[in-house]
């Protein structure tokens, strides 16, 4: 038996869509167009690859990118500036600064700077204490969108084990939160648990979370279990560059009911959801009714 493959760039077409006519009802019933402000330090390639995706795809569905692209030696006083202009500015309603930032910037110091209302990424303290607490917050896009797919995929999830392996602020913390509030039993692996492929083996629900090619291998995985994979890793082979996740697919395919490929899988909904969360953000913003489906 082979799994079911779990398609994350079909599911994130869709949500662009709903996203899209959002946006034009925002626009036509209220003259809202929501704005993303996207900051980058720095010129890492693979950045600059993923800031100029996010901004075609906020303007494919109607909304204002701005872009802002600062040299690797802004200082962070200039780059605190720069948030407190975003925070201010009535056209911005999602600000998000791409990590990671320059060695010599403290990220904590900045992205704790952005208004908690605009933090599309939902990195900011305020926005991680309400979500822990079961409050309305801003979600993080990488967890968010798994939990899209996991409903979509599984319907209810209460009851269910799930385990997620890594203990990132960005994905594993934010994403057993979101498991724990659909009432799954949670654990939360890393990389000095003891028999990590035995508590991996009980979940019903498994998230690899950990940046490690292909850790996670078919032998780890309980027979029937819902997969979701978002490691993202270039590594090579045969000479050639290709992404890979942090589950080990070939196996893990014989072995779970269901899984996302790397890449077409957790990657594409992390964006869908970042154009989600600006959505969100601005109907707050203005006290409009906020569209359902789009959030946690
Ligand atoms: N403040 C901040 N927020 C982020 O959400 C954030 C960030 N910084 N820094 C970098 C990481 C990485 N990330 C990805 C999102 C989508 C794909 C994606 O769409 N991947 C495609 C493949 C893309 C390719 O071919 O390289 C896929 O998996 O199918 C990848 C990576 C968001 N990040
Ligand atoms: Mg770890």
């Amino acid at each position: 038996m082979s799994a079911t493959i779990i398609d994350g760039k079909a599911f994130a077409e869709r949500l662009r869509g709903r996203v899209a006519a959002h946006v034009t009802r925002l626009k036509d019933g209220h003259g809202l167009t929501p704005g993303l402000a996207v900051v980058l330090v720095g010129e890492d390639p693979a950045s600059q690859v993923y800031v100029r995706n996010k901004g075609k795809q906020t303007q494919e569905t109607g909304m204002a990118s701005f872009e802002h692209k600062l040299p690797a030696d802004t200082t962070e006083a200039d780059l605190l500036a720069l948030i407190a202009r975003l925070n201010a500015a009535p056209a911005v309603h999602g600000i998000l600064v791409q990590l990671p930032l320059p060695a010599h910037l403290n990220a904590e110091l900045v992205i704790n700077a952005i208004d908690p209302a605009k933090d599309v990424d939902g990195f900011h303290i305020s926005n991680v204490g309400l979500l822990g607490t079961g409050q309305k917050a801003m979600v993080p896009c990488t967890p968010l969108g798994c939990l899209m797919l996991l409903r979509d995929h599984l319907g209810s999830l209460s009851g269910l084990e799930a385990v997620v392996v890594g203990r990132s602020n960005i994905v594993g913390k934010p994403m057993a939160q979101l498991l724990l509030g659909e009432s799954c039993t949670v654990t939360i692996a890393h990389s000095r648990t003891r028999t990590i492929e035995a508590v991996c083996r009980r979940a019903d629900i498994l998230v690899a979370a950990v940046g490690r090619p292909e850790m996670i291998t078919g032998d780890w995985i309980k027979p029937g279990a819902t997969v979701i994979d978002v490691g993202i890793n270039r590594v090579e082979r045969d000479g050639k560059m290709r992404l890979v996740g942090d589950v080990d697919f070939a196996s893990a395919v014989g072995v779970a009911g269901a899984i996302t490929p790397v890449p077409g899988g957790v990657g594409p909904m992390t964006i869908a959801c970042l154009l989600a969360n600006t959505v969100t953000a601005a109907c707050r913003a203005h006290g409009l009714a906020e569209p359902e489906g789009l959030t946690a």
